[in-house]
């Protein structure tokens, strides 16, 4: 399915999965913003990107998804250039249990910033046109990944966050539809110097490359071919699809309420 017409809004952009879903987007004809802290890395993409789809179609903008201004800025200018956002995917994250509070900051502040902020222009109820909004969520926000709980912790936030938003929206009629994409290991910087990532945690370091070598590591590019299925696939709402080696599953969460208690 063609996206032409589509724009797109991509945080964390610029390496890894991020930059993946940029091109996936591009080679199906989307405008794609890119956002991304990294601002030379950013504008050398970004003008190899437009050589090869258009520079009309790409726009890089220097973006924090920790600053409400920087990010509300970078929304503005890609409604100012392109007319309007029909796609987010906020994926932007870091893994250090060190500086945990920075994880928290912007692993689920970030993605709760970037949702809350891209619905002041999506919202049919708003006079937005309605689009979705893809959260990366990990599997260690599905279980338990013990060498770094606050980072699970803030990937089982954005999972519940993006389940949540999926049942406004439809309650409220925004008209957004709203999936979490839950990748294993994927071969990206965040999966480099593990045992300094993993802080006050580094001795489960010889641990998780056993589980590591377990599960097996996939690539950006399969990361961004589940997402943009979850973009095109409009009965895709409140999901989490995990994406491993062995290929991609829908997640089925208990249902909590019975309707016979
Ligand atoms: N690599 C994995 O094994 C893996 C697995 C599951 C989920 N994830 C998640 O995927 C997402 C992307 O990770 P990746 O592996 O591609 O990492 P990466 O380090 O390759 O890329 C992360 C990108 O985000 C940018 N970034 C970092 N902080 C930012 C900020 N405050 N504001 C804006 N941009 C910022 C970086 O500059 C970089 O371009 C993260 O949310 C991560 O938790 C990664
Ligand atoms: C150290 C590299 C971190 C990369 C972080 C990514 O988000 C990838 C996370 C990938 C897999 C996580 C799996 C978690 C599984 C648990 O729920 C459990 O089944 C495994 C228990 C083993 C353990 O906790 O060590």
């Amino acid at each position: 399915m063609s996206l032409r017409g589509q724009t797109a809004v991509v945080t964390g952009a610029v390496m890894g999965i991020g930059r993946a879903m940029v091109e996936i987007l591009l080679q199906n004809d989307a405008k794609v913003a890119l956002l991304d802290v990294n601002k030379s890395g950013g504008e050398s993409l970004t003008e190899a990107l437009g050589k090869q789809y258009g520079s009309q179609n790409v726009l890089f903008l220097d973006c924090d998804v920790e600053s409400e201004e920087q990010f509300k800025a970078a929304f503005k200018r890609a409604v100012d250039a392109f007319g309007q956002i029909d796609i987010v995917f906020n994926n932007a994250g870091i893994l250090n249990e060190a500086t945990w509070e920075k994880t928290v900051s912007i692993n689920l502040l970030g993605v709760i910033r970037g949702t809350y902020l891209a619905l002041e222009h999506m919202n049919k109820t708003h006079g937005g046109r309605g689009g979705v909004i893809i959260n990366t969520g990990s599997m260690a926000g599905l279980g338990p990944f013990s060498c770094c709980p606050v980072y699970t912790a803030t990937k089982h936030g954005v999972v519940s966050f993006t389940r949540a938003m999926a049942s406004a929206s439809t309650v409220s009629g925004y008209g957004v539809r709203f999936n979490a994409v839950c990748p294993g290991f994927v071969q990206t910087d965040l999966f480099s110097n593990i045992p300094i990532r993993l802080g006050q945690y580094s001795h489960m370091a010889d641990a998780t490359a056993q589980l590591v070598k377990k599960m097996g590591v996939i690539t950006p590019s399969q990361v961004a071919e589940a997402v943009l299925e979850m973009v095109t696939d409009e009965t895709k709402n409140g999901e989490a699809l995990m994406v491993m080696p062995k290929g991609k599953e829908y997640i089925t969460f208990p249902n909590l309420i019975s309707p016979n208690k």
